[in-house]
């Protein structure tokens, strides 16, 4: 399967994330890792996943690497139909209000023009004592496993 892992990130570690589920994936499937500030919505894949990492800043705000393309599908409004994704979380409890906000108002944006969300989003927390892999993979795995059967 064609699996396009786009991330959005301020600090790196959404990035770190997605080289490693790439890494994890690319024995059995087609890979592709892209920052989502080099994205064009028309780079989402209609066949295959897409799967976005994406963290969240400031008062719940995107990370400044997610905001050209939320920019972008603002401005273009693309008719998402026929995109799937699957969006894994960065996060921080102790930002109560707001934990996990970025990865939840990307998810928003692209169910708003037509895409559909697969699975859950999980977020990792960055003040607890998981591994944000150890998170990812299994997630994603059952996704991906729910797709090829
Ligand atoms: C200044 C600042 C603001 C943050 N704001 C939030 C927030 O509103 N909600 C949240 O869940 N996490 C928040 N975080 C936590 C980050 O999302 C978390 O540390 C994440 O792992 C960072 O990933 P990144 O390096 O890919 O950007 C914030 C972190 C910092 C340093």
């Amino acid at each position: 399967m064609n699996i396009a892992i786009f991330f959005g990130t301020e600090t790196g570690n959404a990035e770190m994330l997605a080289e490693d589920i790439a890494t994890e994936l690319e024995d059995q499937h087609e890979t592709s890792v892209a920052n989502l500030a080099d994205t064009a919505p028309d780079a989402l894949l209609t066949e295959g996943l897409n799967v976005i990492v994406c963290s969240s800043y400031d008062d719940g705000d995107f990370p400044a690497s997610a905001k050209p393309f939320v920019e972008k599908v603002q401005a273009a409004k693309p008719d998402l139909t026929g995109v799937r994704f699957a969006i894994f979380g960065l996060g921080d409890s102790e930002y109560a209000d707001t934990y996990g906000f970025g990865s939840m108002k990307v998810a928003e944006l692209l169910v708003a023009h037509g895409a559909e969300a697969l699975g859950d989003r999980p977020v990792h927390d960055a003040a607890g004592d998981a591994l944000p892999e150890d998170m990812a993979l299994p997630w994603l795995e059952e996704i991906i496993g729910g797709l090829d059967a």
